[in-house]
C-alpha cells in the first residue's frame, strides 16, 4: 500500500487544550512495499504518528493517503474495509487476557471473516497450522494452546507480532516491537517482520528505541522530535551527530559505549540502545 502524508498536524485526544501538538508539518511517503524505521526521543510523536498513519486518529489538518485514498472523506463501511487492509500493532498488544493463544493470534483473520465464520472460529479454530507457522517463527510455538494470561510480557508481545503476520494487510504498522525482548529475541523478532514484509510486498513503518536495529535492518530512517520531521536518510547518512541532535536533552535514551569512536560518520561503528 502506498502511504503518504502531506503537512499533517495532531493531537493526542486526551490532551490538555492548549498543549503543544503531537505531531507538527509532517510530510513523508512510502512506496508499495517500502520499509522504514521511525526513531526519536520520548515523547516525539511516534506512536501518534503510526496511528495518523493508520486512519485510527484524525489529523487536526493536512491530509493522509491510502493508495491515494483519504480515509477521512469514506463513509464508515468503506473506511472499515481500508482498515483491514493495514495493520497497526501497538507497543502491547490488547490480547484479552482467557483467551487461548490460537484464538488471539488467528483473530488477525477476523476483518476478512464473515460473521458466521469469525464466531465459529472462537470455538473451532479456523488455521491451526497457520497460527502454528506464525508462532514458530517468533520461538512460541509450544504456546499454541495457552492461555494469554499465563504468558511473560515478551511472549504476549511476540504473540502480537505472530498475530501480525496472519493479518491481510499490506500496510503494517508497528508500534516499538521489542520493548520487552530480550537481545536475541529481539533480533529474531525484527527479522520475522522485515523478511515478511519484503516477502509479500508490505509497506513497513516500525518505530523503534534501539537505533542499532533501525540502522542495520532499515535502509531508509526517519528522525521524528518534537512533533516534527528532523530527519528522514538512508540509514547509511544517519550519521553519530545527527543522532546525537536527534536525541539531545535525551542522552539518557541514547546510551553509546565509552570506547566508541562516535564521531566517526556512518552507522556502522555506532552501536546505541535506547531505554
Ligand atoms: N495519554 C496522553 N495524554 C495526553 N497527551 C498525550 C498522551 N500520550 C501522548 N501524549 C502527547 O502526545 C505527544 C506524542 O506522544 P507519542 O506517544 O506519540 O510519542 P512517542 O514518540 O511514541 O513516545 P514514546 O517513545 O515514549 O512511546 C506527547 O509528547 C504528549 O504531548
Amino acid at each position: 500500500m502506498h502511504l503518504s502524508l502531506s503537512q499533517v498536524s495532531a493531537a493526542h485526544p486526551a490532551a490538555r487544550r492548549g498543549a503543544a501538538p503531537a505531531l507538527r508539518g509532517i510530510t513523508l511517503s512510502l512506496r508499495p512495499g517500502e520499509q522504514a524505521a521511525l526513531i526519536g526521543p520520548s515523547g516525539a510523536g511516534k506512536t501518534t504518528l503510526l496511528q495518523v498513519a493508520a486512519a485510527a486518529l484524525r489529523p487536526a489538518s493536512g491530509r493522509v493517503d491510502l493508495d491515494g485514498i483519504d480515509p477521512w472523506t469514506l463513509p464508515v463501511r468503506a473506511l472499515q474495509r481500508l482498515r483491514g487492509r493495514l495493520l497497526l500493532a501497538p507497543q502491547v498488544p490488547p490480547l484479552p487476557p482467557r483467551q487461548r493463544v490460537i484464538t488471539s493470534v488467528l483473530a488477525a483473520r477476523l476483518p476478512a471473516m464473515g460473521f458466521w465464520t469469525s464466531l465459529r472460529s472462537l470455538f473451532y479454530p479456523v488455521d491451526i497450522p497457520g497460527a502454528h507457522a506464525a508462532l514458530e517463527r517468533f520461538d512460541l510455538a509450544e504456546k499454541l494452546f495457552e492461555r494469554v494470561d499465563r504468558l511473560s510480557g515478551g511472549e504476549r508481545q511476540r504473540v502480537g507480532l505472530a498475530r501480525a503476520l496472519l493479518a491481510p494487510a499490506n500496510l503494517w504498522l508497528v508500534d516499538e516491537p521489542l520493548s520487552a525482548l530480550d537481545p536475541r529475541r529481539a533480533e529474531q523478532a525484527i527479522d520475522a517482520l522485515v523478511d515478511e514484509a519484503r516477502a509479500r510486498g508490505a509497506t513497513l513503518l516500525a518505530s523503534l528505541h534501539q537505533v542499532d536495529v533501525a540502522l542495520a535492518r532499515f535502509t531508509r530512517v526517519i528522525g521524528l522530535r518534537d512533533g516534527a520531521l528532523f530527519f528522514d536518510l538512508p540509514a547509511a547518512e544517519v550519521t553519530a551527530e545527527r543522532l546525537r541532535q536527534l536525541y539531545a536533552q535525551h542522552e539518557d535514551e541514547l546510551r553509546a559505549p565509552a570506547a566508541q569512536d562516535t564521531s566517526a560518520p556512518g552507522p556502522k561503528p555506532v552501536v546505541m540502545h535506547c531505554r
